[in-house]
């Protein structure tokens, strides 16, 4: 990493900023457990009906019913499958989850003050997940050191290509208007790294407990062995 060029930091979220466990295991079986009630009540609203028509667009069935849908969306869940609409529609979920207290975003503690210093030295700081930008905001929002959202200029989720394409990365440094070399990206995953380094960004990959270095990428294990 050529550090003194480091204009914008891109990070990932799970297994970055936050434990993996924490989606899995919080996350995750929340929205298994809310999503067909809140789909059953909610399923006239129109942001809700938008994200299960592009369900059933992606079923090749346009006439899949409330219930084929649900058991799609629950199987998706189950294999951890990064489908627009399911996260957009578990977004919604666990809008109510963090609001009603029942959990809050984890981040490891050197994150936030990792964050807060590099916004200081003047680095813009963007969020790109699977997890919809209404996921990310709740987690930052509603995270276990507070209200995060401020530290942060922007957000891409899905909408803007997937996390292993290096095209993706391309639309992401077009969107931040700078050159691909000054912007950092920061994940767990190597195939993720491998993209983004294809379009020419800096790379970083946090190797959390549990999670196994690679060879392509420099390594740290914490935010604060980062320093730019
Ligand atoms: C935005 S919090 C929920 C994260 C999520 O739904 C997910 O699939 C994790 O994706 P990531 O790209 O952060 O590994
Ligand atoms: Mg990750």
């Amino acid at each position: 990493m050529s550090q003194s060029t480091v204009r914008a930091i891109v990070t990932d979220i799970e297994g970055t900023t936050t434990d993996i466990n924490f989606v899995h295991n919080v996350l995750f079986p929340y929205a298994y457990a809310k999503l067909p009630d809140f789909l059953c009540e909610n399923a006239e609203a129109p942001a809700v009906a938008e994200q299960l028509d592009a369900v059933r667009r992606d079923m090749q069935d346009p006439e899949a019913t409330l219930e084929a849908v649900i058991a799609t969306l629950l199987h998706w869940i189950d294999t951890d499958q990064k489908v627009t609409p399911l996260k957009a529609l578990q977004g919604m979920v666990w809008a109510d989850g963090y609001q009603r207290g029942d959990f809050t975003g984890h981040l490891y503690a050197d994150v936030a003050p990792a964050l807060r210093q590099w916004q200081a030295e003047g680095k813009a700081l963007y969020v790109y997940s699977s997890g919809s930008v209404q996921a990310q905001k709740l987690l930052f929002g509603y995270s276990d050191e507070g209200d995060l959202t401020p530290l942060f200029s922007g957000y891409f989720d899905t909408h803007i290509g997937h996390k292993r394409e290096a095209a993706a990365y391309q639309r992401i440094v077009e969107a931040l208007d700078l050159p691909a070399e000054s912007v950092l990206f920061l994940s767990d995953v190597v195939e993720e790294l491998d993209a983004a380094q294809q379009a020419g960004m800096q790379t970083l990959q946090l190797v959390r407990e549990g999670t196994q270095a690679g060879t392509r990428h420099p390594c740290v294990t914490r935010f604060d062995e980062i320093h730019l």
